[in-house]
């Protein structure tokens, strides 16, 4: 039987490289996408030659909204596996930050990934075994000047995930987190090659995350390697803010 994981997020840069390794894996994909059809539609098609006895089912919603995150969940059928990868940033002191953008953050990482796993459960608890996988921040843990409320959903997303491990234990679903440190994506686009060199020199690794790094770790969390590994957040950082 085909065993079907969700990627929300899989048309940005680190949702990409999870729903590739994933495929390598032998996962059959559920691919979401909010913008950037073109994207996630070449993905999907990419990964259909590559592995045709898996399935790679394009999905589309807006997590904005309560009922983009509710239609997402109406397209699921079977499922083992959900990572959540998608979400923005926003950089700027606390008082520039304006409340529509606050309610965004919210929406977007807490409210309406909550809303899509509460609707996927039952699906979940089917199983043997499953996997709910956040990629969280390490902003989450330390806190970042400057992203206060990127840190403070973050911070949400990673006690979110140490109570419902405990919640869903018993049924054999496992929750953690992957906490990022610098990945090299796009979110960081607001940081100048001078900016990037000094961070890079804090780091203890020397260099940013490559996104295949992260996806690696979501590898090794899905393959049944890791069935005693429950409610952690593992960063992936360098060694940077240990
Ligand atoms: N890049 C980093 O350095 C870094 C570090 C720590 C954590 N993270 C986290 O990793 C995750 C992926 O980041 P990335 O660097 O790949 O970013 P990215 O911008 O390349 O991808 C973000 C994804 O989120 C989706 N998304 C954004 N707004 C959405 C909405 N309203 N509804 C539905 N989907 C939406 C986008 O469509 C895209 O697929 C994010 O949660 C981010 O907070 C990134």
């Amino acid at each position: 039987m085909k065993k079907f994981a969700l990627v929300v997020g899989a048309s940005g840069a680190i949702g990409n490289a999870i729903a590739k390794r994933l495929a390598f894996d032998g996962w059959s994909l559920y691919l979401h996408f909010n913008g950037g059809r073109a994207k996630a539609a070449s993905l999907t098609e990419e990964l259909t030659k590559l592995f045709p006895e898996q399935e790679f089912l394009l999905v589309q919603a807006d997590f904005g909204s309560e009922e983009g995150a509710e239609r997402l969940a109406s397209q699921i059928y079977s499922l083992k596996a959900v990572v959540f990868a998608g979400g923005h940033s926003f950089y700027g002191m606390l008082e520039d930050t304006p409340a529509i953008e606050m309610d965004k953050l919210w929406r977007v990482h807490v409210q309406n990934p909550l809303r899509v796993l509460a609707l996927l459960s039952p699906k979940l608890r089917k199983n043997d075994w499953s996997h709910v996988l956040f990629i969280g921040s390490i902003w989450g843990e330390t806190g970042a000047a400057f992203e206060s409320v990127y840190s403070a959903v973050k911070g949400a997303q990673h006690a979110f995930v140490k109570a419902y491990a405990k919640e869903v234990a018993y049924n054999h679903i496992l929750v953690n987190a992957i906490a990022p440190g610098l990945i090299d994506t796009s979110m960081n686009g607001h940081l100048n090659d001078e900016e990037k060199q000094a961070l890079y020199e804090e780091i203890p690794l020397a260099r940013a995350g490559k996104v295949e790094d992260v996806a690696n770790l979501v590898s090794f969390y899905l393959s049944g390697q890791a069935n005693y590994v429950t409610g952690q957040i593992i960063r992936i950082n360098g060694g940077w803010y240990i």
